[in-house]
């Protein structure tokens, strides 16, 4: 994909996070929601019941339309393209299906006599649809909020790609990582490789902010993450920023590696621009240990079960232990689909109404 040109998207009116990760001061705290796009709007259950999962991933126009939803429906100050991160394991051949109340289910999944057979060659390409899905959205955003472009970190993907899906324990892939090194990583490279295209080609087709979810680091330890994570992470931020440079962009990125406080300081030397937190670790650990560093979270998504007033407590305890800086707020992993809008909106009004 040749890069879109720039002008010919509208201004961005709503640059809070875009401010925040500069080092300025917004005029609110911003924030916006992991899978804030899902099941616990009634508008999106809906429409999940007229198209599957991966046709609204694959069609730019049901993506677009989707993404916009919570966008239309709060006071957001960040949209974030409607996909999955097992569009990638799709894009190198794998059959993924979105199974009711089971989730992802991959119907070969890569064991080591296998793996030769993934379809590396030009797969970035083959996720052309998500790079379509970001020009139309970030057009119809018409500037309101900036659009974030994603993808999953190279031992997410290789979990779900050998697991066949979810798992408790990780430990067919975590195998590999005790008994098969090597092919651990030829396939953390072959993801990797992807993994880069496809983040520049979301920074070609116009997104403005790009998160790496590494939300399986909670089943390693830090021997595991610096040797499967750390030099595949690296890579990502430093050949995606090369590249973003030479299409004299400024396009920050945000880590998100669930679970892996165990390694918080030394991911700081990655180079990303912001740190996802989870909400498993105070905030104010997390200012010990990462000091003025920007970060991204961390509320546990249950306390939006409780009523708006302690919403607001837990928001402004959580602020109060981060500070009123360097903070993009968040939630420390994404939205369930029990939870209510009302809840969404309470934590979006608390965040907006702390005084800076
Ligand atoms: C691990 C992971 C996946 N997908 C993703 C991750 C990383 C974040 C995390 O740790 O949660 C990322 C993801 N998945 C989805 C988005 C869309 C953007 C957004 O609104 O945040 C994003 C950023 C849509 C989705 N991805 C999924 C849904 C629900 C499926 C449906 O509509 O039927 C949505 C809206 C399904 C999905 N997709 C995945 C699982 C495990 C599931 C099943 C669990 C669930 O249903 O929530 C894989």
């Amino acid at each position: 994909m040749t890069a879109i040109n720039q002008e010919d998207f509208p201004i961005l009116k709503n640059d809070r996070i875009l401010k925040v990760i500069k080092g300025e001061k917004p005029d609110k705290l911003p924030i916006w929601v992991m899978r804030q796009a899902g099941r616990y709007m009634p508008k999106f259950r809906e429409f999940r019941k007229l198209h599957t999962f991966f046709e609204i991933c694959q069609t730019p126009e049901l993506a677009c339309e989707v993404t916009l939803m919570p966008i239309e429906r709060f006071d957001l100050d960040a949209a974030i393209i409607f996909s999955d991160i097992l569009v990638v394991p799709q894009a190198l051949g794998l059959e993924v299906e979105m199974k009711e109340s089971v989730g992802p289910v991959i119907k070969d999944p890569v064991i080591i006599e296998n793996l030769k057979n993934l379809n590396s060659e030009g797969a970035a390409n083959r996720l052309n649809y998500v790079g379509k899905a970001i020009t139309l959205t970030r057009k119809k955003l018409n500037g309101k909020v900036p659009l974030i472009g994603f993808s999953g970190a190279p031992w997410t993907l290789m979990g779900y790609m050998i697991e066949g899906g979810g798992s408790k324990t990780y430990s067919r892939s975590k195998r590999w990582l005790y008994s098969h090194e090597t092919e651990a990583h030829q396939l953390l490279t072959i993801l990797t490789n992807v993994i880069i295209d496809y983040l520049i080609l979301q920074v070609k087709a116009g997104a403005q902010l790009l998160q790496v979810f590494e939300s399986s680091a909670e089943f390693l330890n830090e021997y595991l993450f610096d040797t499967f994570c750390m030099p595949y992470l690296r890579r990502i931020v430093s050949e995606v920023k090369t590249k973003i440079v030479e299409l004299n962009l400024n396009i920050p990125m945000i880590l998100f590696a669930k679970g892996s406080h165990y390694s918080l300081e030394k991911q700081k030397s990655l180079g990303y621009d912001v740190m996802g937190i989870d909400w498993t670790i105070s905030p104010k650990t997390v200012r010990q240990i990462l000091g003025d560093q920007v970060v991204q979270g961390n509320l546990d998504p249950c306390a939006l079960y409780s009523s708006p007033d302690r919403i607001k407590d837990h928001v402004e305890e959580m602020i109060k232990g981060f500070g009123t800086r360097n903070l993009v707020v968040n939630l420390g992993h994404g939205i369930y689909p029990d939870m209510s809008e009302e809840a969404v909106e309470s934590f979006i009004n608390a965040v907006h109404n702390v005084k800076l």
